[in-house]
This record gives C-alpha cells, structure tokens and sequence, in this order.
C-alpha cells in the first residue's frame, strides 16, 4: 500500500488515535503471568501488540479479543507458562523480542524468537549481555541479531545492572528475568526512559523501588490480576501535534492522550518552538496520567532540541523532522544516535526524504541539523517504517506539490486506521494498492 497526499490543508476537529502500544504490549504480559483475570479496555489493535497476544496464546495462555479495544486474559500465573510448538514470529516488534526474551530466560521450557527482516537486523546484545550475567542460556544470530535462541531451565541470580543506553526495553527485559532470579535485580539508567513495566508491576501488586535512580525488585512474588485502561498513544498523538502546528488555521483535540512525565518531551520539544499546545481534564486512568490535548497553528522556530528530552521523545523524532523543516531558522538534535537502530535508521530514512522534499539537512553520528523553509515533493521511500511513512504524510500540509509515500503496509504496526483518521481531521490523503 502507499499514501497519496495533495498538497496543503487544515487540520480541524477532534480524535482519539489508538491505544498505546507500549502499555497494550505490556498489558498481556503482565496480565498472563497474573493469578485470575486482567480486563483490558483501549487496546491497540496493531499488528506489534497483535505479536505478543499470539506469543502468549502459543504459551497456552487464554486471550479473548480484541474485540473493539476489549481484550480478557486469563492469567496463568509466573509459573504457567507451556512451551510453544514452534519458534515465536515478533514480526516487526522490538519491544515484543526484547521485553519476552527476559521473560522466557526464567522459564523451564526453551524457546525461539524471530521476527521480519527489519528486526532481524536490529541489536539484541543489549539484552543478551544483562541476561547472560543473570545466569541465562540465550544466543543470538549473526553477531547478536534474531532469531534468539533461549535454553530454559536456568537458574537465574539478581544482578545490579548499569544500563549502557537509554532503553526502555532493555530495563523491562532485566526487570522481568528478575521475577524469576534469586533475590533482587536492579537497574540503572543514563537517563529516566519510560516507566511502564514499573508502573504496571505495581499496579499488578508486585513490588519495585525506586531509589536514587535504582530501580528495582525481588525474585519470586506473584502478580494479581487487574483491570487496565490503556491511554491513547502520545506516539500517534504526535503526527496530529506536528500536522496541526504546521497547517495554517488547524485547531485539534486530541482525546484521553497518554502524558506520562517519561513521554511527553514531544510536548516539551514542540513547546520550546512556539507551538500552542494546551492540555484540559488532566487525570489518571489505572495509574497513567492522561490528558486532552488542544493543538492550534502557530509558526514554529528552530531550536536546539535538550539532550534530555531525547529519550523522552524517542518515537516521536519523524514527526518532529518535519516540524523542524517547517520552522523558521535551523533546528539541532544531538545525542539520538538510539534512532540508528530502530525499525530503519531513522536518522538516514529521514534525511532521504527531507532531501526529496528540497528541505537542506547535515546528518550527524548521533543526529541532524534540519534548516527549515519551503518543502517542494515527491515520492519517499519509508524503508519500511511505519514512523517514516506517517512523518511524511503529514509533511504535504505544507509541501507545494504532491507526495507520494511508498511502501505504507507498516503504518498498521502501530496506527491502524491512521489514514482514514488523518483524513476525517482534514489531510488530503488517499491510500493506494501498491
Ligand atoms: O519499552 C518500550 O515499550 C519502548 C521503548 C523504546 O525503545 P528502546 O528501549 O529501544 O529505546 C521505544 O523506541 C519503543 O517504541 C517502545
Ligand atoms: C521503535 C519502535 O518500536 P519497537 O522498538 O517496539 O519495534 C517504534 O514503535 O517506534
């Protein structure tokens, strides 16, 4: 499939994107290993969250759903767990393979993980080093890349673990081997990424301290079974902050957002360029913060986004290029070189397409200088990253002449449905077989 999208518009009106894809994930792990029944409401119904229901489903925990963001998973308990039939396929989901591979090195059954051609060739050293120190039996492919093969029937220990990036998944991956590992696990971060397994482990009564930037918990307790309504996703959210700042005229509410404190440096980033951004009924839902969010156009300019908010708005880079391409003056990211090994080089993927779009760029190791200005068109490739292809989208509001985004299949990854929602707010998009 590719998306056709004439150029310029307005972006008016109200949405709620879908569920969170962090939280989804996360919501049939912990609530497969719970004792009794976890309810789940807003579900992502992506192709990365429908991954890990079919892992669970292949370890014999039952799933029903989803069935309108509605998913119930009768928990099995830490130890109920079968061994699957065949290798697990994660297709496109590295949060999928990395947050699993913790879970599965405590188990008495041995597995396989894989995935499609864009996760086989992304890092898994980076959990197979902290797993392998815990005392797991875990090997990768062609220098440390999928399928992993995980040897059960380990006995795992605690470790004190000193994250070498900031990775939300690789911290998820230690913490949930430290379920199974004799006394306690614990991690440090360079800095804070999101807090989602924390939070929810706590949620599901399970026990884990935060001290002095320590993060940790004890092997051996249990999970209780609760309900969770997962947010909708600030990551998705992001492609209509940027559409609506850069569109003349745009005014958009975007409903029950997700506005964890580790999530919103896109709301950060944005801010500090001057776009209008205003958040309404703040509250929290099953220990998530949640808001809506009011975007209005408003000229951009460029600006040297803080390292800090880097992990902050880590998935959110694609959507904030174009920003920085419609803003006036240059805009300056350092310290991202994390966006090197995400489903595409991001930083590459990007930097193709902004040139297509006559926008002047410098790559750098470990990010980008954007200049912004006018945007011209053309056709993209997306390498097949959901990311790129939704970035580029929303880039027509301003481009002077039609884009044609290729390769757009991935986009349902993350954001089912994001074109025709994209164009109930006002995008001139069409999507094409290919
Ligand atoms: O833990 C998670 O749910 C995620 C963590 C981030 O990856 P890293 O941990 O590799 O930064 C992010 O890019 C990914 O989309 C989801
Ligand atoms: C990096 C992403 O996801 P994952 O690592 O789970 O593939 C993403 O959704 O942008």
């Amino acid at each position: 499939m590719e998306f056709n999208l004439l150029p310029g518009g307005t972006l008016t009106g109200e949405a709620r994107v879908p569920g969170d894809k962090s939280i989804s994930h996360r919501s049939i792990m912990l609530g497969a290993l719970a004792d009794g029944t976890t309810n789940i409401s807003g579900f992502l119904e992506g192709e990365d969250a429908l991954a890990t229901v079919a892992a669970f489903r292949a370890m014999g925990v039952s799933i029903e759903g989803p069935d309108d963001g509605r998913v119930i998973v009768h928990g099995v308990g830490v130890d109920g767990l079968k061994a699957p039939q065949q290798p697990m396929d994660m297709g496109n989901s590295g949060t999928s393979i990395r947050l699993l591979s913790g879970l599965l090195a405590g188990q008495a059954f041995s597995t396989s993980l894989t995935g499609d051609a864009s996760l086989q060739g992304r890092p898994m050293g980076r959990v197979i080093d902290p797993l392998k120190l815990m005392g797991a039996a875990i090997e990768g492919t062609n220098d440390g890349k999928p399928p992993l093969h995980i040897t059960g029937a380990q006995a795992l220990r605690g470790i004190h673990y000193d994250l070498p990036m900031a990775s939300a998944q690789v911290k998820s991956c230690v913490l949930l081997a430290g379920l199974y590992a004799q006394g306690r696990t614990s991690v440090t971060e360079p800095a804070p990424t999101r807090d989602h397994t924390e939070r929810m482990l706590r949620g599901f009564g399970y026990k884990v301290d935060r001290d002095n930037g320590v993060i940790g918990l004890r092997g051996g307790d249990r999970l209780t079974a609760c309900d969770i309504e997962v947010p909708a996703d600030i990551s998705s959210a992001a492609f209509f902050l940027v559409a609506a700042s850069i569109a003349p005229g745009s005014d958009v509410l975007l409903t029950h957002v997700g506005i964890n404190p580790t999530r919103i440096g896109v709301l950060n980033i944005l801010s500090l360029m001057g776009a209008d951004i205003t958040l309404r009924n703040e509250r929290e839902v099953g220990g998530e913060p949640v808001a809506d969010i009011r975007v209005k156009y408003a000229p951009l300019r460029g600006i040297e986004i803080p390292e800090d908010q880097v992990p902050l708005a880590i998935d959110e880079f694609p959507a904030l290029f174009i920003a920085a391409a419609c803003a006036e003056g240059t805009t300056v990211l350092r310290g991202a070189e994390e966006l090197r090994v995400k489903e595409s080089d991001r930083i590459a993927s990007m930097a193709e397409g902004l040139t297509t779009l006559g926008v002047r760029n410098e790559v750098l190791d470990d990010g980008i200088v954007i200049q912004g200005g006018t945007m011209g068109g053309g056709v993209i490739r997306t390498f097949h990253d959901h990311r790129i292809a939704m970035a580029f989208s929303i880039a027509a509001l301003r481009a002077e002449q039609e884009i044609r985004v290729l390769d757009c299949d991935h986009v349902a990854t993350s954001f089912p449905g994001f074109d025709a929602l994209a164009r109930g707010l006002g995008l001139q998009i069409s999507a094409l077989a290919d």
